[in-house]
């Protein structure tokens, strides 16, 4: 403490009686107090931006929950309004929204990082948020996407398959009897944990239900923390983190999935180090460990956590594909027109054995389908979120400060001048534009472009999108020829959940389902 200070503290004491230890507390409660209510450095605004969002409330917390309440009428009006960059308040602090011509400019700067934004909103560096340090530390994650993920597609489809076969008819086994109720989003992402586990971890692991817990939730518990986080201030966060329910929920989840997976990594290591002394080749499996283990010895980084790279697999895939298998799902029941569709293109190209990639390439019209659902429900309304590492100044001269979040929202997914009738469900709409003559690739449901950035789009481009399109394929190949499905009388389509730029499904709504005659 400067002298001045400590000087002025004991004159204060010795003049009102108080001892040393109560000064101290006082001091100690004055510095929390203004740490919980006083301005944050962190929460200042950007200069050069309009600050929307905070004009009808007093304090930074309340323009903070505006956003977690308003973001997509803010984003959506004031782009109307003025088609220019500003920023919000967000719950991690200023975040610049930049409208959707910046595209071009921001999807392959390096001077804009996506670890960048990781890093700097999800508390990488704290014990329980591990989940996204593979994806910030090295390219090793992402390359294990890209590069293993992506190209064992082929191999893993039927496994997939079979998978989805079994899950379907432990969650739905009743065969010849009347309608029933479920809550649909809730069996989505068990599923999905289900499916993806099955190929991210070997057997019998990828079963575990500890396991299954942890990739169905750890998504979850690791943003509610980091939603609760946020709301400490910077000066308290480490200390607080170790207190608050919400990080040790996160932080037991790491534990879990550690001790799970301790021995078969344990098992691996000797196993592999045996056949290196023996000079003998071995026939790796075909799982994630595989993919970041390999990468991990290419690119240098002996020290590889494959825990914390299999929880990123987990943030990365499973409630991202769940949620928009969900709204497929919501789609086709709201117009069942699509299924009868959907049905007839399967027994075209499905004989009803094994299901391979060419197969699910052939669904054309399901392709569409998702698509459009996906643009007109996407998971998130800003799937571009970047930091600039340094100051940018874009071609119109807008600066970017250094250490800046901005982020580009989904508004042209709803351009009419782009989606003629934008707000018009059409399950044909993509499948019409592939079928024009050159136009094959451009509108897939894996494509991205300006006008489609639901997976994002340039360098940092969902790699996981080819997994996640066959993953949602295959659910729906085989729950549209097993089950038919409908709304509860008294609820029609669910509307999703709206926090921040996050668009989930209701865990509370229903669907009805009953297995066909036929299956
Ligand atoms: C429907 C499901 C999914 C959606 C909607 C989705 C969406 C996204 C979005 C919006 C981005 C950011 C793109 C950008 O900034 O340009 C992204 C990045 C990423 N996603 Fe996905 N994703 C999905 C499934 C998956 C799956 C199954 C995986 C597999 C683990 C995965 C792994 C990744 C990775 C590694 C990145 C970072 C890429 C990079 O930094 O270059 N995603 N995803």
């Amino acid at each position: 403490m400067p002298n001045h200070i400590t000087a002025n503290v004991t004159l204060f004491s010795v003049a009102n009686g108080i001892n040393g230890a109560s000064v101290i507390i006082l001091a100690v409660a004055a510095v929390l107090t203004y740490a919980w209510f006083g301005p944050s450095v962190t929460d200042r605004p950007y200069s050069g931006f309009p600050l929307i969002g905070k004009e009808d409330v007093k304090t930074t917390q309340e323009a903070k929950h505006n956003w977690l309440r308003s973001a997509k009428s803010l984003i959506y009006d004031t782009l109307a309004r003025t088609g220019r960059p500003f920023q919000v308040l967000a719950s991690t602090g200023p975040l610049i929204i930049l409208p959707a011509n910046y595209m071009d400019e921001v999807r392959n700067d390096d001077r804009m990082t996506f670890g960048g934004f990781l890093k700097k909103d999800f508390f990488t560096t704290y014990p329980g948020f591990q989940g996204f340090r593979p994806a910030v530390d090295n390219g090793v994650f992402t390359t294990s996407v890209r590069v293993g993920l992506t190209q064992s597609l082929g191999q893993v489809t039927q496994i997939l398959s079979a998978e989805t076969e079994v899950a379907l008819k432990e969650l739905y086994p009743l065969a010849d009897v009347d309608w029933q109720s479920t809550h649909f989003s809730v069996d989505a992402l068990k599923m999905i944990a289900r499916l993806s586990s099955r190929i991210f971890l070997p057997e019998p692991l990828c079963h575990d239900p500890d396991w299954l817990r942890i990739a169905a939730e750890y998504t979850v518990d690791f943003f509610a923390a980091a939603y609760a986080l946020r709301m400490v201030p910077v000066l308290l966060r480490p200390v607080v983190h170790w207190f608050l329910p919400q990080t040790r929920k996160a932080r037991k989840d790491v534990e879990i999935a550690t001790r799970l997976m301790d021995p078969e990594l344990a098992r691996r290591r000797k196993e592999y180090a045996q056949a290196e002394k023996e000079g003998r080749q071995i026939k790796k499996p075909v799982d994630a460990l595989t993919w970041m283990e390999t990468v991990a010895r290419e690119k240098g980084f002996p020290a590889y956590n494959l825990v914390w790279g299999q929880l990123n697999y987990s943030l990365g895939a499973i409630h991202t594909t769940a949620n928009t298998f969900v709204m497929a799902v919501y789609d086709l029941i709201e117009h069942p027109e699509y299924v009868k569709l959907l049905r007839e293109e399967i027994e075209a190209h499905w004989d009803g054995g094994a299901l391979t990639k060419s197969v699910l390439y052939n669904l054309k019209l399901m392709d569409s389908f998702m698509k459009e659902s996906q643009r007109l429900s996407p998971v998130t309304l800003v799937p571009i979120n970047r930091v600039a590492d340094e100051p940018v100044t874009l071609k119109d001269g807008t600066k970017i400060p250094k250490n800046a979040c901005l982020g580009i929202p989904v508004t042209a997914m709803t351009d009419e001048k782009l989606y003629p009738n934008a707000l018009k469900f059409d399950g044909h709409r993509f499948y019409n534009m592939r079928m024009q003559p050159g136009n094959e690739s451009k509108y897939q449901f894996v494509t991205t472009s300006n006008e489609h950035i639901s997976f994002g789009h340039g360098k940092h481009a969902c790699p996981g999108r080819f997994f996640a399109s066959n993953e949602i394929k295959i659910l729906l190949v085989h729950l549209l020829t097993k089950y038919d499905l409908k709304f509860p009388e008294d609820q029609g389509k669910p509307s999703p959940l709206e926090i921040g730029v996050s668009m989930a499904p209701n865990p509370r709504s229903s669907i009805m389902y009953k297995r066909r005659a036929t299956s």
